[in-house]
């Protein structure tokens, strides 16, 4: 096998087990369920009031980055339990801090969902 060949393999089983993690997170972790829920809805309501090509790409940025966001917050408390799974207060602080940022970008795309729908549907 020639160098090239090893990165693309490489490259390749890498692709593999990011889709694996991709699939545990969404068959393990509720919140990923109800935002892959909630990504279907608003695709259909995106055919149903036939919303812009810019506002299709402004909606999946906002489902990718919502559910993106969400998947290393799962990382982080992953992480913190495993160093210290007792009770901790900065253990507390992290996760607070990875939610936090979860939820600074579930406001974002809510208001973003507002302005495309609103309209269209009042
Ligand atoms: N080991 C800990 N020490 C201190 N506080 C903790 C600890 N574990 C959790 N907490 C507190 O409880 C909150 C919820 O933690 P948890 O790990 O249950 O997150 P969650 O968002 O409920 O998880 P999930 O994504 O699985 O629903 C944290 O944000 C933090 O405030």
């Amino acid at each position: 096998m020639t160098k090239k060949d090893s990165f693309i393999v490489n490259r390749l089983k890498s692709i593999g087990y990011a889709y694996k993690g991709a699939l545990l997170l969404l068959k393990t972790e509720a919140s990923i369920k109800i935002q892959f829920a909630i990504a279907i809805i608003l695709t259909i309501a995106g055919f149903y009031y036939k919303i812009s090509p810019t506002e299709w790409l402004i909606q999946l940025l906002c489902i990718g980055i919502v559910m993106s966001i969400e998947g290393v917050n799962t990382a982080i408390e992953a992480i913190a339990d495993f160093i210290h799974p007792e009770h901790h207060n900065k253990i507390g602080l992290i996760k607070d801090i990875a939610a936090g940022a979860v939820f600074i970008a579930s406001s974002f795309a809510i208001i973003i969902g507002f302005i495309i729908y609103f309209p269209k549907i009042f």
